[in-house]
């Protein structure tokens, strides 16, 4: 199977966990990426068994309107009964790393708003330690140049991402060299650095279900 059959069969995964829990005032949490363009043009199907989504990009809300998806502000719903995105790295805890897509932040806010967290992902993506994908870490774009000398005393090489603006307005550092041997601890210590908005560690608030596709099918992990 190639990789875009992965993601599609994960995110078929992803509508068939939810549809049962799905009623027409539901407003769900919805990802960013490619993976989880797959399940938005599948959630189109559930359209009129849902009230709308919470989308944590741009680029998402606008997919999901043209399926005639009503987005919501965060805001105006306060909580969402489940939030299912993508991964660039996974691990047995269901501790990620996300951001490849510049969307960590929203996609964490809307993570910790949500009463669960579905993964979807290849098997690409699950690693026994995370950090081969460089960690990527938004930043105030006036103190760029502060937090990388910080993220380099903590030992990653931190790369400007150039040319991404967020939705938010500020700009990607992303730390190659860093493997990260304690998720929980690392996340807490980056978004200690002055500057910093978020890091694209996923482990405080890890997934409560991933969805892994591979050559044998789609697996249902949960955090060991
Ligand atoms: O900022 C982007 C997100 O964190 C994505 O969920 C992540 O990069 C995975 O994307 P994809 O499904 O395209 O591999």
């Amino acid at each position: 199977m190639t990789q875009d059959e992965l993601k599609d069969a994960v995110a078929a995964a992803a509508i068939d966990e939810i549809r049962p829990h799905l009623g027409r005032d539901s407003v769900i949490g919805v990802g960013t990426g490619s993976t989880a363009n797959r399940f938005i043009d599948r959630l189109a199907s559930l359209r009129d068994d849902l009230r709308g989504a919470v989308a944590s990009s741009e680029a998402s809300a606008e997919r999901l309107r043209g399926h005639g998806i009503e987005c919501f502000e965060l805001n105006e719903v306060g909580t969402v009964p489940v939030y299912v995105d993508g991964a660039d790295e996974v691990n047995a805890h269901l501790h990620m790393i996300k951001g490849g897509g510049a969307a960590l932040t929203r996609e964490k806010i809307v993570a910790a708003c949500a009463e669960r967290f579905i993964c979807i992902a290849d098997g690409s993506k699950k690693v026994a330690t995370l950090g081969d994908f460089p960690l990527p870490v938004e930043v105030i774009p006036m103190a760029r140049s502060y937090v990388a000398r910080e993220l380099v005393k903590l030992g990653a090489d931190p790369v400007y991402r150039q040319g991404v603006i967020t939705d938010n307005g500020n700009q990607i550092l992303d730390c190659y060299e860093f493997m990260i041997e304690d998720p929980v601890a690392m996340e807490a210590r980056i978004d200690a650095i002055v500057g910093v908005v978020t890091n694209g560690l996923f482990a405080a608030r890890g997934a409560d279900l991933l969805l892994l596709g591979g050559e044998q099918g789609v697996e249902r992990l949960t955090p060991a």
